[in-house]
C-alpha cells in the first residue's frame, strides 16, 4: 500500500532538548502554530505527530508543496520534507524509490541513506540492507553511479514500525523556538533594513513582537513610515495568529526640540527618547524588552560607549540581536524574509545627525545636554499612538 507522495516531515531541534513537561507545551505550541500557517495560506493538511516529528497528511501535490513552503515559514522547524509514506516493507520501500527516481537529474551520482526503528521480528532486514537493495533499484532505474561520500542526490528512507518514508529533500526551515514561548517585546521599527531583520530574529527565538514607529515629523518621511507599514505585512506573513499592528507614535516637535537645543549629542538623546516611547509601550502592553535594529560601530551612535549611554535611558533589557552582524549579512537575510526593499529612502535619522557626532558619550554627559521635561514629554506622546493594522497597510 503507497499512501502516495504527499506526507511532509517536519522536524524541529531544540525542543528536543528541553524537559518534558516543557517539550510537550512547546510541542503543542507549534503543532497550533503550523495548523495557523496552513490555515493561513488555504493549504489543505491534516497535521499527525508522532516520536519527534510532525507530520503533514496532503492529499495532492500543489497542497504537499505549498505545506511544505509553510513549514519551512513557521518558526521552530529546522527542516521539512516532501516524502512518499509507504509499508514498512523492503518491496514498498523499493517501489518508492523507483517512483522517487523518475525525475533523477541526468548525469547526477547517488547514494541512499536509509534508518530503521522498530523490532528485527517486524522488519527482517536492516537499514544496510535497505541502502543495498535501495540501492540497486535506484541504479536500475536510472543507470547512474552510486557516490556514498559526496552524492549529488541522496535517496533517504526512514522505516518505522508502522510506516515508512522515502524522500530526496532536506528542505531548511527558520529554526529557532516556537513563537509565542518567549513572551511579547517591543520593537523600534524605523523602516530602515536592519531593524525588520532584528524584529524577525527575535520572533525566530519564540518571541512575539509589538511594532514601534517614532514619527520624526519633518526629519522623517512619509516613504520611510511607508516602508516601516510594509515590512511589518511581511512580517506578519511568519506570525499569522499574531496581532503585528504597528504603533505610530508622533515625536515631530520632541525632534525639533532637539535640533534648536542639544549639540553633539543629539543622536543619542534621539535614541534616548525613542527607548523611553519603547519603554513606555511596554508597559502598556506588557513587554519585558525593547529591541533594536542597532550593531556594534554600525553608526556613530552605535559605538560601544554609545550604546551604553542609550540604554542608561531606561530600565528595560534593549536586545539587539544584529549587535555583531554585518551589513552584507543582514541584507543577504532582509532579502531571504522578505523585508527588502529596494528603493532608496533618505533615512530619517541622518538628518538630524550633528555635523560632529559624539562617539564616545557618557549617560552624565548626554543627559546634561538635555531639556529637563525630555522624558516628561515622551510620556504625553503616548495618548496620540495611531494603531495601523498590516491589512491596512497592504492596500
Ligand atoms: N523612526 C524610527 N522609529 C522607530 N525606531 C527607530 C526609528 N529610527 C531608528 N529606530 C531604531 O533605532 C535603530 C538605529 O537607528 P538607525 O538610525 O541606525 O536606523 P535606520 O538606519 O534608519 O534603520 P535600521 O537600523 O532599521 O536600518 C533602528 O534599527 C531602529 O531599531
Amino acid at each position: 500500500m503507497e499512501h502516495g507522495p504527499g506526507t511532509v516531515l517536519v522536524r524541529y531541534g531544540e525542543i528536543g532538548t528541553k524537559s518534558s513537561k516543557v517539550r510537550s507545551d512547546m510541542e503543542r505550541l507549534l503543532r497550533e502554530n503550523l495548523e495557523s500557517m496552513l490555515a493561513a495560506r488555504d493549504v489543505e493538511a491534516a497535521i499527525d505527530h508522532e516520536w519527534s516529528r510532525i507530520l503533514l497528511r496532503t492529499d495532492d501535490a500543489d497542497n504537499t508543496d505549498a505545506a511544505v513552503a509553510a513549514a519551512c515559514d513557521t518558526f521552530g522547524v529546522v527542516s521539512a520534507s516532501p516524502a512518499r509514506s509507504v509499508d514498512p516493507t523492503s518491496e514498498a520501500i523499493c517501489e518508492a524509490l523507483v517512483a522517487a527516481a523518475a525525475d533523477h537529474p541526468d548525469g547526477a551520482t547517488f547514494g541512499v541513506r536509509a534508518s530503521r526503528a522498530g523490532s528485527s521480528e517486524r522488519h527482517p532486514f536492516s537499514s544496510r540492507d535497505l541502502e543495498i537493495d535501495g540501492g540497486s533499484v535506484v541504479e536500475a532505474e536510472t543507470g547512474a553511479t552510486v557516490d556514498l561520500d559526496d552524492p549529488d542526490r541522496t535517496y533517504y528512507v526512514e522505516c518505522r514500525a508502522e510506516e515508512a518514508f522515502v524522500f530526496t529533500e532536506k528542505r531548511p526551515g527558520p529554526g529557532g523556538l516556537p513563537l509565542g514561548t518567549q513572551g511579547r517585546a517591543v520593537v523600534l521599527l524605523s523602516g530602515g533594513l536592519d531593524s525588520p531583520v532584528a524584529a524577525w530574529e527575535m520572533m525566530k527565538r519564540g518571541c512575539r513582537i509589538v511594532p514601534v514607529y517614532v514619527d520624526l515629523g519633518p526629519y522623517g518621511g512619509v516613504d520611510h513610515q511607508a516602508r516601516a507599514l510594509s515590512t511589518v505585512g511581511e512580517l506578519a506573513r511568519y506570525a499569522p495568529d499574531d496581532d503585528l499592528s504597528l504603533r505610530i507614535v508622533p515625536a515631530g516637535p520632541l525632534v525639533e526640540t532637539l535640533m534648536a537645543e542639544v549639540g553633539s549629542t543629539r543622536m543619542l538623546s534621539l535614541r534616548r527618547v525613542m527607548l523611553r516611547i519603547g519603554e513606555a509601550v511596554a508597559r502598556d502592553v506588557g513587554a519585558h524588552s525593547v529591541v533594536t535594529g542597532e550593531s556594534l560601530g554600525q553608526k556613530s551612535s552605535q559605538t560601544g560607549g554609545n550604546l551604553a549611554a542609550t540604554d542608561a535611558a531606561t530600565s528595560l533589557p534593549v536586545h539587539r540581536p544584529l549587535l555583531t552582524r554585518d551589513k552584507t549579512d543582514i541584507v543577504d537575510q532582509a532579502r531571504a524574509i522578505g523585508t527588502f526593499d529596494d528603493s532608496t529612502i533618505t533615512v530619517g535619522c541622518e538628518q538630524v545627525a550633528p555635523s560632529h557626532p559624539e562617539t564616545n558619550a557618557t549617560p552624565a554627559e548626554v543627559a546634561a545636554a538635555e531639556p529637563d521635561d525630555l522624558f516628561d514629554r515622551v510620556e504625553t506622546l503616548l495618548d496620540r499612538v495611531e494603531v495601523v493594522t498590516p491589512e491596512e497597510t497592504r492596500s
